[in-house]
């Protein structure tokens, strides 16, 4: 392909990610994979520069464009829209290019005030490991992977962005995890310890109820959600990892009917919340073209709901820790001291003293601060 038809390429697969981010369809990498699999005629080297195009086009777009050549444009300049057979047909008057931007200007005012400065926001992230603190030596690892150990978690690797690590023995016998290390903290944040009984009430595909059995393999650990192809995910990475953890399907929206066994019984419950995954946009830049402030505004009213479902799971004296990978102030300190307005049984503590920056009633993690994803968490106890 010539560098003309790669930056077609590159077009159209951008209209189809603006058009999908609109109507909530399938992430970029998938629509890159479909454009390819019909056009074999393209090497390995062109569908690799036609994907950096369209992710740089991506991460360089705060806002959704209006389509693939206004996005292009801004990307490449107009040099190669030049007419050429299966190139970009040469820019008319009155085209613009879209304007650069870290993220849609309805998002500015939302965006946490300790975030600061904005690059590290949407730097390509690095992959961090977990390693399982009772199966692997860390340092040991981190030698034979060339990885750095990561400046916060105790059981944290960092290696470069893009890593493979799917065929690694260390990974396939689950002596090592592939979690952020922000998700870790998380996990630190909640202190289990053996004999406790443990809720991860949104625990998805698992990835913090393995991180809390490999902290306290003598808990009893319940994950729970609302959806079952998640919640299916989990069942090998627990068998890799020799974990014990109980699955709850709960049934929207009787979740309440499905928990009721376990009101007043957790020490622990982790409320790990649906959100708009803001504190990732580095790894997933094209979810900045997704967030409307409809969907925020349900998201929070989501984050209030699972937070009051989860507070009657919480044994007298116990902690309930509430997180989300999101860098937006709705989606953390507001919610706790809604949270706190509403449940006078409840006080904050400090859950990770060293970590981050106190944000309201919890601590906030962010790429430029601390290297890791954006996250909130914040925990709390229940008076005896
Ligand atoms: C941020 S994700 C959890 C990620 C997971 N804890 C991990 O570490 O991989 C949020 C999860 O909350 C679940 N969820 C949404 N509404 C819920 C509800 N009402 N009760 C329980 N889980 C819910 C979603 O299905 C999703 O899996």
């Amino acid at each position: 392909m010539t560098p003309a038809a790669r930056v077609q390429a590159a077009i159209e697969i951008l209209d189809a990610v603006i058009a999908s981010a609109r109507d909530n369809g399938p992430p970029a990498d998938q629509l890159v994979r479909d454009y390819f699999r019909t056009r074999r005629y393209a090497g390995s080297k062109d569908r690799r520069a036609v994907r950096e195009h369209v992710f740089a086009a991506i991460r360089m777009l705060g806002e959704r464009p209006e389509n693939g050549r206004s996005a292009m444009l801004a990307l490449v300049g107009p040099d190669l829209f030049d007419g050429s057979p299966h190139g970009p047909s040469v820019v008319g008057e009155g085209e613009a290019p879209a304007i650069a931007s870290y993220v849609p200007a309805w998002i500015e005012s939302q965006l946490s005030p300790l975030l600061g400065e904005r690059d590290a926001l949407l730097e390509r992230a690095p992959l961090d490991l977990r390693v399982h603190a009772i199966k692997g030596d860390r340092e040991a690892l981190a030698d034979a992977l060339g990885a750095a150990l990561t400046s916060h978690s105790p059981w944290g690797l960092r290696l470069e962005p893009d890593t493979r690590i799917d065929d690694h023995p260390a990974y396939r016998s689950g002596v090592v995890e592939v979690q952020d290390e922000g998700s870790q903290l998380v996990a630190l944040a909640c202190a289990p310890a053996d004999g406790e009984t443990v809720l991860d009430l949104c625990a998805g595909a698992g990835g913090k109820s393995l991180a809390l059995a490999a902290m306290a393999p003598g808990a009893r650990i319940i994950a729970s959600d609302v959806n079952r192809q998640r919640l299916s995910q989990f069942a090998p990475r627990a068998e890799r990892a020799g974990a014990e953890i109980e699955a709850l399907l709960l049934d929207p929206p009787r979740e309440l009917e499905g928990l009721m066994d376990l009101h007043g019984q957790c020490d622990l419950v982790l409320v790990d919340a649906p959100c708009s995954g803001s504190g990732t946009w580095r790894r997933n830049p094209e979810g900045r073209w997704r967030l409307t402030p409809e969907r925020l505004d349900k998201l929070t009213e989501l984050q209030d709901r699972v937070l009051d479902l989860a507070a009657p799971c919480v044994s007298p004296g116990g902690r309930l820790v509430f997180a989300t990978c999101s860098i937006l102030t709705r989606e953390g300190a507001d919610r706790i001291d809604a949270f706190l307005s509403r449940h006078s049984d409840f006080v904050s503590e400090d859950a990770l003293p060293d970590v981050g920056r106190k944000a309201g009633q919890g601590r906030l993690l962010t790429p430029g601060h601390d290297g890791t994803d954006g996250f909130f968490v914040a925990r709390l106890r229940r008076s005896c």
